[in-house]
């Protein structure tokens, strides 16, 4: 499906009326989970992966033979504040870099099978400073969100949604403390490794933008607080939604941005699980607002979707085990 969005309330729309998950599936693989050869929930959560992953895709045994990781790039106008320890005129040079297969996430999504897109966004013309106004026109916003929906496979069978933009763990925190309240100390993080005095200068900044922002609707904070790679990260898990196809959330910047949709729209990340548990410290609590329990937690906190890049390992175990295994009639095993 292609979709031209002419205002933020019709893509909440098609949003709100994108099918749920197959019911059918979703009793076939209970039911063959329950028959495979191995004790009763020994595979753990490798179990509910599979049968989540199967009632997404309305077949009781999947296959996971077409991963997309796709990245986003955006500039931050609130660079200019000094929130991040590097310069902003990385975010073009690491998109350089995707593109000659020199960053990590080359290496993660060759590692797994997955093919690589990479959108710049408009890196010329970064965001304007949102503790000055918002970063984004609804125009803008419009556009960012028609890259990412566009940008999504439709024959792809799993999404990894990552980011790259400078700065962009000050516009995470402030979308976070926008839709779930509380001090703004509690969401920032130390990003790319800022010191205590960036930390308190982010909080700072935080509590500014949000004062100069003050309409708490949850796309409105997306266009408002984000960068254009995270409302194209929501764009294009939105989409996923709409074709059924299961997507892994990265850190903190990925889950800020999708926390945008699940407020708009209770249920909206139902085809999302949590790759990882970030490093950035506000990581846990945004996915505990959110009732995802991340896959892996390694003490990363890199973005471009390395996180869930990993955890496409464990999601393709998962429906390997599932949908390869016997069942205890079929291997002649007996059952206790
Ligand atoms: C070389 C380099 C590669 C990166 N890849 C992802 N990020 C990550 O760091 C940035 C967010 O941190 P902050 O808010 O502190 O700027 C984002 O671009 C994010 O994807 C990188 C950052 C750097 C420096
Ligand atoms: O969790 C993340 O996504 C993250 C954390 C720090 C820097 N870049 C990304």
């Amino acid at each position: 499906m292609t979709a031209a969005f002419s205002s933020i309330s019709e893509f909440k729309s098609v949003l709100a009326n994108a099918p749920s998950f197959n019911e059918q599936a979703f009793n076939d693989a209970t039911q063959r989970n329950g028959q495979l050869t191995k004790p009763p929930a020994a595979l753990g959560r490798l179990e509910d992966i599979a049968i989540w992953y199967a009632s997404w895709r309305g077949d009781a045994t999947p296959k996971i033979e077409h991963p997309q990781v796709i990245i986003f790039a955006g500039n931050h106008g609130v660079t200019a504040r000094g929130v991040s320890a590097f310069p902003a005129d990385v975010t073009a040079q690491m998109v350089m870099n995707f593109q000659h297969g020199g960053a990590a996430i080359n290496q993660l999504a060759n590692t797994f099978g997955a093919k690589l897109d990479v959108h710049a966004l408009d890196l010329d013309n970064p965001t304007q400073d949102f503790t000055k106004g918002p970063a984004m026109s609804t125009d803008e916003c419009l556009a960012a969100l028609q890259t990412g929906w566009d940008a999504v496979d439709p024959e792809t069978d799993l999404l990894v949604t990552g980011e790259m933009g400078i700065g962009n763990t000050t516009s995470a925190a402030a979308i976070a403390c926008a839709l779930f309240g509380g001090a703004p100390e509690t969401w920032v993080g130390k990003g790319t490794g800022v010191d205590e005095a960036g930390l308190a200068l982010k909080s700072q900044v935080v509590g500014e933008a949000l004062l100069v922002n003050p309409d708490r609707d949850p796309l409105t904070v997306l266009g408002a607080l984000g960068g254009r790679e995270l409302v194209a990260m929501a764009g294009a898990i939105a989409h996923a939604r709409v074709l059924s196809i299961p997507v892994i959330l990265d850190g903190f910047i990925c889950t800020a941005a999708a926390a945008c949709l699940e407020r708009a729209v209770a249920g909206a990340l139902d085809h999302c699980v949590a790759g990882h548990q970030s490093d950035e410290q506000a990581h846990i609590k945004l996915l505990t607002a959110l009732n995802k329990k991340p896959l892996l937690a390694l003490d990363m906190r890199l973005g471009e979707g390395s996180g869930a890049a990993l955890a496409i390992g464990i999601v393709k175990a998962a429906v390997a085990c599932h949908s390869g295994m016997a069942t205890f009639a079929q291997a002649g095993v007996s059952e206790g």
